[in-house]
């Protein structure tokens, strides 16, 4: 089985590109879904956040506070890599599960959206890496535009992780995602055909 890494950089496309996939009916397993699952109540990883970092990162129904750890994560590096610390091994642990899962039930390819593809290291596992690219003052307009941030909060965000720039030479299929979605959509398409992933 073929396992194709989808990354870019925050708000470059990877879920509108990871839709689109979809829609053609390939498998994409979602980490941000995944980081989702992990602290969900019960779950080992809100049980390390709060022993980390206190019940102030908890809402009143005692889930997490996605804004409340979103607003510490992406201003305060130490933070950053304390969640990170925490976060990504049991992030992957599922990651792996699911790529076994999707093998086993016989699929040519598998997709693994991933937003830190590079930064966590998950690069050796992945035959290739389709990278969403947009400039970076268009990524901050479209974050901003996005999540209603403020410009600090844009830059901090977009500091948080490698620059798109960086991560261009390290992929293998570079998807432009500068004009419409339609276009966007073209270029991916034409990328299944070749692979002959759609018939
Ligand atoms: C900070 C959190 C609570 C914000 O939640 P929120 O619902 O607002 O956003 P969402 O989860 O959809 O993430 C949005 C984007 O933020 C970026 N991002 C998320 N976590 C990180 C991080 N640790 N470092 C850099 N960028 C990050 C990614 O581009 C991601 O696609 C959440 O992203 C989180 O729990 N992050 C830590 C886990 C992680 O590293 N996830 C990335 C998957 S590998
Ligand atoms: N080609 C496009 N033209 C205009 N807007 C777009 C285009 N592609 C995506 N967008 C918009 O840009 C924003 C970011 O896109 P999207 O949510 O797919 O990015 P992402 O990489 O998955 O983000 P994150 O890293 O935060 O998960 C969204 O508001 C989306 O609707």
């Amino acid at each position: 089985m073929e396992i194709i890494g989808l990354t870019g950089g925050i708000a470059s496309g990877k879920s509108t590109v990871a839709n689109y996939l979809r829609q053609e009916g390939m498998t994409v397993i979602d980490a941000d879904l995944i980081a989702r699952q992990v602290v969900e109540p019960g779950q080992e990883g809100l049980e390390k956040l709060v022993e980390a970092f206190g019940s102030q990162i908890l809402t009143k129904e005692k889930e997490l506070n996605r804004k409340y750890l979103g607003r510490m994560l992406f201003s305060d590096s130490l933070a950053r890599y304390t969640v990170n610390d925490i976060l990504h091994p049991l992030i992957r642990q599922e990651m792996i599960r699911q790529i076994g899962q999707a093998e086993q039930s016989g699929l040519k390819q598998v997709f693994l959206d991933i937003p830190l593809l590079f930064e966590a290291g998950y690069q050796e596992m992945c035959h290739e890496i389709l990278l969403v690219y947009i400039p970076q003052s268009l990524q901050a307009q479209r974050l901003k535009e996005r999540d209603h941030l403020t410009d600090v909060e844009v830059k901090d965000r977009i500091a948080s992780q490698m620059s798109i720039e960086d991560k261009l030479p390290m992929a293998t299929v570079v998807i432009d995602n500068s004009q419409s979605i339609s276009h966007t959509q073209e270029q991916v398409h034409k990328w299944l055909i070749e692979k002959n992933y759609r018939q």
